[in-house]
């Protein structure tokens, strides 16, 4: 974090990133002396609510987060920022998204916890977008247009008022992450009659073991007639940007016992606080990559000396096809089927965790499995490129690789064939 002074100071000239958060109510002047350098600009929890007319001074600005200021619209100078790619603007009050807003170039959009009720039909028009973020907002419909952002890989739209899953995602050739729970078209979670009352005074909480964008995990210890070593995830606020913690518990948790995924004990109340999700605790285990950065956007980062074995390789796909392949059974779709939430242990025992963004969905829209199964197909492919062995098994891992991504997406193998291919090898 930096501050106004080392601003003023000129202590600052040449960086290409620049985060302040001190209150601001006005956009200081001095940013602009960055402008030959300047690429990201974080502004997030301060209390602007306007930017100047003349931001595109900043002639190489690529990315600005705005998040928990008092933004009631989208300011429209954006769109007049040649450069801009990604876009900020979680947790404000806009309620305005005009379309001179939308910078052509955009790749990476975050409205977030806002009180948007309609887009812009422009929107479509930004053909290189490929995150889109806009759970808890009031969204009664999405435009149209945005079937023609074929590049679209990853969408939230939880916790809206959407009527309906728009037919145009089934025609995205990417799309590959969706999250659409808490929505009034959205089936009721099946009621878990197995998940035991969990007591908050039962525990005691001990260390972090992990922290993600929607919470923080810590050990703890249950205190029942037989203690248990557990896992505790309190959620940082009512809305996580994949959505509705809410429904991340109830679909956590009506995911039941798999080998392969993280699991959940049940809810935790808590008096005053917001509830928590007690999971089985996963000891030494990691994550198998870190989350997407914003070069990669939708992509996971792997350590540069990260290799596999074929036989690793294998036994990580086939463990996430056949963890997948029980949550499509009991019609759940993760919507994060992401490296960054698989946990790997010392002997590539794998895990899949975070419902975060899971959704419930009827029969009729069984053809989301297809989407989710591209997911899979980038995992696979981001694994087959750090993988050394046979080439012959390795020709055949690609080619399930790139039918799992084709672009007509009913023609993708569902993650019970999946698997069987895998078992073949
Ligand atoms: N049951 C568990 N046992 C041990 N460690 C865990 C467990 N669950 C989660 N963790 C650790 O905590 C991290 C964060 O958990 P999780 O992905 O659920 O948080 P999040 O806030 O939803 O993350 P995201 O930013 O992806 O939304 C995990 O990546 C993992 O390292």
């Amino acid at each position: 974090m930096h501050t106004l002074s080392q601003l003023r100071s000129g202590k600052l000239k040449g960086i290409k990133r620049l985060d302040l958060s001190c209150g601001l109510t006005t956009f200081p002047e001095d940013i602009f002396s960055l402008a030959d350098s300047l690429e990201i600009l974080n502004l997030s929890g301060n209390a602007l609510s306007s930017l100047p007319d003349d931001l595109p001074r900043l002639k190489s600005l690529k990315v600005i987060f705005c998040s928990d200021n008092q933004f009631d619209h989208l300011p429209e100078v954006l769109g007049r920022c040649s450069n801009l790619c990604m876009v900020g603007f979680k947790a404000n009050q806009i309620q305005t998204v005009s379309a001179a807003a939308l910078p052509l170039e955009l790749r990476w959009l975050i409205l977030t916890d806002n009180q948007i009720s309609h887009l812009p039909a422009e929107l479509g028009q930004c053909h290189a977008l490929q995150k889109l973020m806009l759970a808890g907002n009031q969204l009664q419909s999405l435009p149209e247009t945005l079937a023609a952002c074929q590049n679209l890989e990853l969408i939230r739209i939880s916790a809206n008022q959407l009527q309906a899953l728009p037919d145009w995602l089934f025609s995205l050739p990417k799309l590959a992450w969706l999250a659409f729970a808490g929505n009034p078209f959205c089936p009721m979670p099946p009621a878990s009659p197995h998940a035991p009352a969990i007591h908050w005074q039962d525990l005691e909480v001990a260390e972090q073991l992990g922290e993600g964008a929607s919470g923080v995990i810590y050990k703890a210890l249950w205190q029942q007639e037989n203690p248990r070593a557990v896992a505790l995830k309190r959620f940082k606020g009512a809305l996580t940007s994949d959505g509705l913690p809410q429904c991340e518990m109830a679909a956590c948790i009506a995911a039941g016992e798999h080998p392969y995924l993280i699991g959940a004990i049940g809810q935790v109340e808590h008096p005053d606080q917001h509830p928590a999700l007690l999971m089985p605790l996963i000891d030494g285990f990691s994550n198998l990559a870190g989350p997407p950065s914003l070069e990669s956007c939708t992509r996971d980062i792997y350590a540069q000396d990260q290799y596999f074995s074929l036989e690793n390789t294998l036994k990580i796909a086939s463990s996430i096809a056949a963890a997948a392949e029980h949550l499509h059974a009991a019609h759940i779709l993760h919507g994060d089927l992401y490296a960054h939430n698989i946990l790997i242990g010392p002997e590539n025992e794998t895990r899949l965790g975070d419902f975060g963004a899971a959704s419930f969905y009827t029969p009729e829209q069984n053809l989301l499995q297809n989407i989710e199964v591209r997911a899979f197909a980038c995992l696979l492919e981001e694994l087959l490129s750090r993988t050394q062995g046979s080439a012959a098994t390795l020709d055949k891992l690609a080619n399930l690789q790139i039918s799992s991504a084709q672009v007509t997406i009913s023609a993708r193998p569902l993650f019970s064939e999946i698997k069987k291919i895998l078992s073949s090898l």
